[in-house]
């Protein structure tokens, strides 16, 4: 038999493992004596009543400083620990030694946040992780979750992941309305959805998210994010305060049906290189102007406009292409992201793979976004070492609810957990008859001779303005010109 347990053992073990209880009954006890257990008994009543107000009013502040320590405490002891003894069992997962005894895995802590609960587990003697990995169905099961998934946090110790709620399974996400005239647009708070308490969700262009990179497997709504951007930014847009320059290398797929409302367009890789160029020859004018001038920082205007520039596949630059592009489009962006930040230039990037090898400048962007990633080890590729285990479980989207992402901005520690609202074809074709209708925008193209002489944009040609057989000159001539066939 081991060790003897004696009622002193047994109690004196449970204080030893009870610290936090053991502190508290330490100071309680004298302070009671002292003022009077009448007073402490009001203290405590005024205590919950400040609680539940604060809950009341604003639940996400309660939740993320008091909250979740309580709702942690509360459902070790009430939930987890109750049944855990239960459930381990009947999930195969109580093994015995030599002697015949139980060894049982023991909970060692729960955390929590608004949507999942992490359970950390000593494993039992002579048990792996992959044990808890192939009871994981059964276990979410048992604790009623949505889902799980296992973490291993160091030989021995395990975090075991429960979901425990989907608020965005309830919740509809409104397209927030254009705003009108620029002064409705706050550059600090551009609404792009909302979070997990139904919270507006903004991006601030202006200071604190400059440069933002969005990471996402196919479908899980990237698109929705960057529209929801330029949505926020319309008015600008139209006012020739906000530049976009859009590289989508995908051949125009996702971006083609905006060209009339960009600044600069560029539908494969080598012309997302020379639209870098462009966009870091004007900035780097830019910043030498000023520079002159003496002036440090400045305000989007028509004389100096937000410069964004958004690219939607990093991937198609950065290592799908050839050496020469992506050698000299690393250069061109990692500049972008350091130096102009003051004159204007602000990049989001987007990509399905945020690898060293695709995105190796992931530091340089201060605003990080994970949608639903294809691997566990995508997360803090994407937003920064540990945030998986602090609760960003991007991988655990679930397929139906694209646009859902963990954000992690500079200055807070835990990443939010967002959907973005989605704008529909129509939307689109709104938003750039909006931005389009005073003729601010001023697209830079690669321009074509025409058979009349005239020097233009292939975008703006009518095609039906010409005979055929001029029409094939066009071609002709687009051909002869830079010798790509891809201008349309
Ligand atoms: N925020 C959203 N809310 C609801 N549904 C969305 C949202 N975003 C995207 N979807 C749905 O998911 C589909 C795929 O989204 P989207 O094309 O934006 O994905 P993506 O990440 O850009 O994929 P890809 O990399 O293949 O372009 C959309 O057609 C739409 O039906």
């Amino acid at each position: 038999m081991g060790t003897e347990k004696t009622p002193a053992r047994v109690v004196g073990g449970w204080m030893w493992r009870h610290p936090r209880t053991m502190g508290t009954t330490a100071v309680l006890t004298p302070t009671g004596v002292m003022v009077g257990y009448q007073t402490m008994l009001w203290a405590a009543g005024i205590a919950v009543l400040m609680g539940v107000s604060w809950r009341l009013l604003d639940a996400p502040t309660f939740d993320r400083f008091a909250g979740r320590l309580l709702r942690a405490w509360w459902r070790r002891w009430v939930i987890y620990q109750r049944q855990w003894m239960r459930v381990v069992a009947s999930c195969g997962l109580v093994t015995s030694d030599h002697r015949g005894d139980q060894l049982v895995p023991k909970l060692v802590g729960v955390r929590s946040n608004w949507v999942w609960d992490s359970l950390h587990i000593r494993m039992a003697k002579g048990q792996e992780p992959e044990d808890y990995g192939q009871a994981l169905d059964r276990l979410a099961n048992s604790f009623k979750a949505h889902a799980a998934s296992m973490r291993i946090l160091k030989p021995g110790k395990i975090a075991l992941d429960f979901q425990r709620r989907e608020p965005f399974n309830e919740m509809a996400i409104p397209l927030p309305a254009m705003p009108e005239s620029i002064d409705a647009v706050d550059l600090r708070k551009l609404e792009i959805g909302r979070d997990e308490f139904g919270r507006p969700f903004h991006l601030d262009l202006l200071k604190r998210d400059i440069h933002v990179l969005l990471a996402g497997e196919t479908g899980a709504g990237k698109g929705s994010w960057l529209w929801g951007i330029q949505r926020a930014l319309a008015p600008l847009i139209r006012a020739g305060h906000v530049r976009l320059w859009v590289i989508d290398p995908k051949g125009g797929m996702e971006f083609g049906g905006g060209r009339e409302m960009f600044h600069d367009f560029a539908e494969s890789d080598r012309e997302g290189l020379e639209l870098m160029r462009r966009y870091v020859a004007e900035l780097e004018k830019r910043k030498f102007d000023l520079g002159r001038q003496g002036i440090r920082d400045t305000t989007p205007s028509r004389e100096t406009p937000l410069d964004v520039l958004i690219c939607d596949e990093l991937a198609a630059m950065t290592a799908y292409s050839d050496r020469d592009i992506r050698v000299e489009f690393h250069q061109l962006l990692s500049k972008g992201l350091t130096q102009y930040r003051a004159v204007g230039g602000r990049i989001i990037g987007a990509t399905q793979e945020p690898t060293k090898d695709v995105v190796p400048m992931r530091g340089l962007f201060p605003t990080k976004i994970a949608l639903r990633v294809d691997a566990a080890s995508y997360v803090d590729m994407c937003l920064g070492e540990g945030m998986r285990d602090l609760g960003a479980f991007a991988d655990k989207i679930p397929a139906y609810l694209a646009g859902v992402a963990y954000a992690k901005t500079d200055g807070r520690k835990e990443p939010r957990r967002v959907r973005a609202a989605f704008s529909t074809d129509d939307d689109i074709a709104e938003l750039v008859a909006f931005c389009t209708e005073l003729g601010n925008v001023t697209p830079i193209r690669p321009e074509v001779k025409l058979p009349d002489g005239t020097v233009t944009n292939p975008y703006q040609v009518d095609f039906e303005d010409f005979e055929d057989d001029e029409f094939e000159e066009i071609e002709q001539f687009e051909g002869e010109d830079d010798g790509d066939e891809e201008i349309a």
